[in-house]
């Protein structure tokens, strides 16, 4: 599900430089969000997928329009607010890719209500389901909270700030934070104390992403670390929602962690090699999974 939904304009320039001007080498539009792009690489993969989203306006059209013409499924729940925009600029010298990310629209409780509705009665027919992005701004974070717990199907959260924090009481199986998203919320720099630290506020699984580094996972009884065999230069906007659709594919399929984090190191890296974001690249990502080094750390001590 993917709460705020986006139409992902993606520019590719030489080079980023506030306060300049930038021609613009290439531009690309699609529908976007974080639970659009983890969809986008499910469905590559052969999985059945469900998109689920509050959208309306010019924007909303054209999601739903794209969404149709990318043979996703989906139910897009009408609001009368406008879908926002996401702005990417990959820099081809030197790969940083600057996000201007739009709010976007608040939503009515009854846009809220239909919405949720729809999540808990397509969710708990899922073998996984994915709670990814932002909140529309007014929505306050227990009610996803309420609507993760009365969704009956393995979960995963890939969220930031209060709503992965209230998130965490609902104890779902995998939370996917990034480093910065982790330090923001624990105060620990540390990846693996601060993913033991979410385990004990109630995840049952964390999954750190960790950029060029690769995963930290911190399993319930045990820990990994899994790193990609080779950099890759590229865009790396979309890598996390990668390990996200990797994930979901092992929670759904009952795959062991090692073979799940090996997925989501390769899958994450072969996004990068890619333009947009909901895509990997086949060739990078065959090579990535051979290369994949995986290592198990400790059984970190925690309780609960
Ligand atoms: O919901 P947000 O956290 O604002 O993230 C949305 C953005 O993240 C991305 O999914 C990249 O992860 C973009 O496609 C863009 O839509």
């Amino acid at each position: 599900m993917t709460p705020n939904p986006a139409w992902d304009v993606t520019y590719h320039v030489g080079s980023v430089v506030p306060g300049g001007t930038h021609r613009v080498r290439a531009v690309a539009e699609r529908a976007g969000g974080k639970g659009v792009n983890v969809a986008r690489i499910l469905h590559s993969l052969g999985h059945d997928v469900l998109v689920s989203a509050p959208a309306g306006g010019v924007h909303g059209e054209l999601i739903r329009d794209d969404l149709t013409a990318s043979g996703l499924g989906h139910a897009i729940i009408p609001i009368r607010g406008e879908s926002r925009r996401t702005v990417t600029a990959v820099a081809t010298d030197d790969g940083e890719a600057t996000l201007f990310n739009e709010p976007g629209p608040e939503l009515g409780t009854g846009e809220w209500a239909a919405f949720a509705a729809h999540v808990v009665d397509h969710g708990s027919r899922a073998s996984a389901a994915v709670f990814s992005g932002s909140l529309p701004r007014n929505i306050d974070p227990h009610s996803y909270t309420a609507l993760l717990e009365q969704v009956h199907a393995p979960s995963i959260v890939d969220a930031s700030g209060h709503t992965l924090e209230s998130a965490l009481a609902a104890r779902p199986d995998i939370v996917k934070p990034n480093a910065d998203e982790l330090a923001e919320l624990t105060g620990c720099r540390d990846p693996l104390a601060g993913a033991v630290a979410l385990i004990e506020r109630g995840a049952r699984a964390v999954v750190a992403s960790l950029g060029p580094d690769g995963l930290l996972a911190v399993t319930g009884d045990t820990a990994y670390r899994a790193v990609p065999g080779e950099r890759v230069r590229g865009n790396p906007t979309g890598a996390g929602d990668s390990v996200v659709a990797a994930l979901a594919a092992g929670l759904a399929l009952h795959e062991p962690w090692p073979h799940r984090l090996r997925e989501a190191v390769a899958l994450s890296a072969a996004t990068v090699a890619a333009p947009v974001a909901g895509e990997f690249d086949q060739d990078s990502y065959r090579r990535q999974l051979a290369a994949v080094h995986l290592e198990e750390i400790h059984a970190p001590r925690h309780h609960g």
